[in-house]
């Protein structure tokens, strides 16, 4: 099969260094292009600048131009920016992976249109580790279904924009589901004052932000008389950088649809 190639957006920042990194290494995976937005300091710089290697592929601001260039946009910037490149990536017939979090419904609803026509892989957290953590709230949501208070707890650095974080309202979704709750109704996203005894349906979201920790997610299973916590801690945006390029692969040769990272795992 040929390479894939791969244009990433937001190209200098957290996540686009660690994905030109990463797919600089990557077999199967050709660097087409890597592109920011116009005025971010990087444009006109050599992509592998960062990671310390010349690849030939200058970040440019021509998100058009870069992403007629590729078979696959993967994509890990802010939503306003995501939206616009899934238009072009739309009008271009080009696959796209998403990573961006904090999308509203009309955001959302905007992904699932366009993935009527091209392929999408949009999930909130690509790292293998975090969709096996999925699974496994599932299993222990159904054993301590009565009895347990649950609570998700996140902590993310300090240049994190969105709270609680996309992995962690994905974490309340499964158990929700799981239990037959309807997370919009359920959820507490935080509790101040006088705010009388837990509710046990409920689900507390904890959000904690500073320095430079790269995404610590524990979900908590509270009875009386012993806890239960399922955790995962990420030591490196690596794993996310390899789950977009798995996910890349996954939507090769796809016409169209919305997948997410459990159907580029088999874990559906
Ligand atoms: N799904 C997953 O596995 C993961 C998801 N994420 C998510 O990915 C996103 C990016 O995270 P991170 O790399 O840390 O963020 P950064 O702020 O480090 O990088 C974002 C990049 O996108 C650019 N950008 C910002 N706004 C726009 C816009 N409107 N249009 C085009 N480009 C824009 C930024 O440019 P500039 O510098 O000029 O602002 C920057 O280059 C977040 O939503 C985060 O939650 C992060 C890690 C894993
Ligand atoms: O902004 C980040 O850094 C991360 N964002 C994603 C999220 O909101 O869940 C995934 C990961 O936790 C890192």
């Amino acid at each position: 099969m040929a390479d894939i190639g791969v244009a990433i957006a937001g190209a200098s920042g957290r996540m686009g260094r660690m994905l030109i990194e990463a797919a600089l290494g990557a077999e199967g995976i050709t660097l087409a292009a890597a592109f920011d937005r116009p005025g971010t300091a990087f444009i006109g710089r050599d992509a592998g600048e960062m990671a310390g290697v010349v690849t030939g592929v200058v970040i440019v601001d021509d998100a058009r131009a870069a992403i007629a260039a590729a078979d696959c946009v993967i994509d890990f910037t802010r939503p306003e920016g995501t939206l616009e490149h899934l238009a072009l990536a739309r009008e271009l017939g080009k696959a796209m992976v998403i990573g961006t979090t904090g999308f509203d419904a009309g955001g959302k609803a905007e992904i699932a249109r366009a993935a009527e026509s091209v392929p999408v892989v949009f999930a909130p957290n690509m790292a293998v580790g975090v969709n096996a953590v999925f699974k496994l709230l599932e299993v222990a949501a159904r054993i301590l279904s009565e009895g347990y208070d649950i609570e998700v707890i996140e902590a993310h650095h300090r240049f994190k924009v969105d709270a609680p974080s996309g992995t962690a309202l994905r974490m309340g979704e499964v158990l929700a589901h799981e239990l037959g709750r309807d997370l919009d109704t359920c959820a507490i996203y935080g509790r101040e004052g006088y705010t009388g005894e837990r509710k046990a349906e409920t689900i507390g979201f904890a959000t904690i932000r500073g320095g430079d920790v790269v995404g610590d997610h524990t979900a908590l299973f509270a009875g009386i008389g012993e806890r239960i916590e399922i955790t995962h801690k990420s030591g490196s945006r690596m794993p996310y950088a390899l789950g977009s390029l798995r996910a890349a692969r996954f939507l090769q040769g796809r016409g169209s649809g919305l997948f997410d990272m459990q159907d580029v795992l088999g874990l559906r």
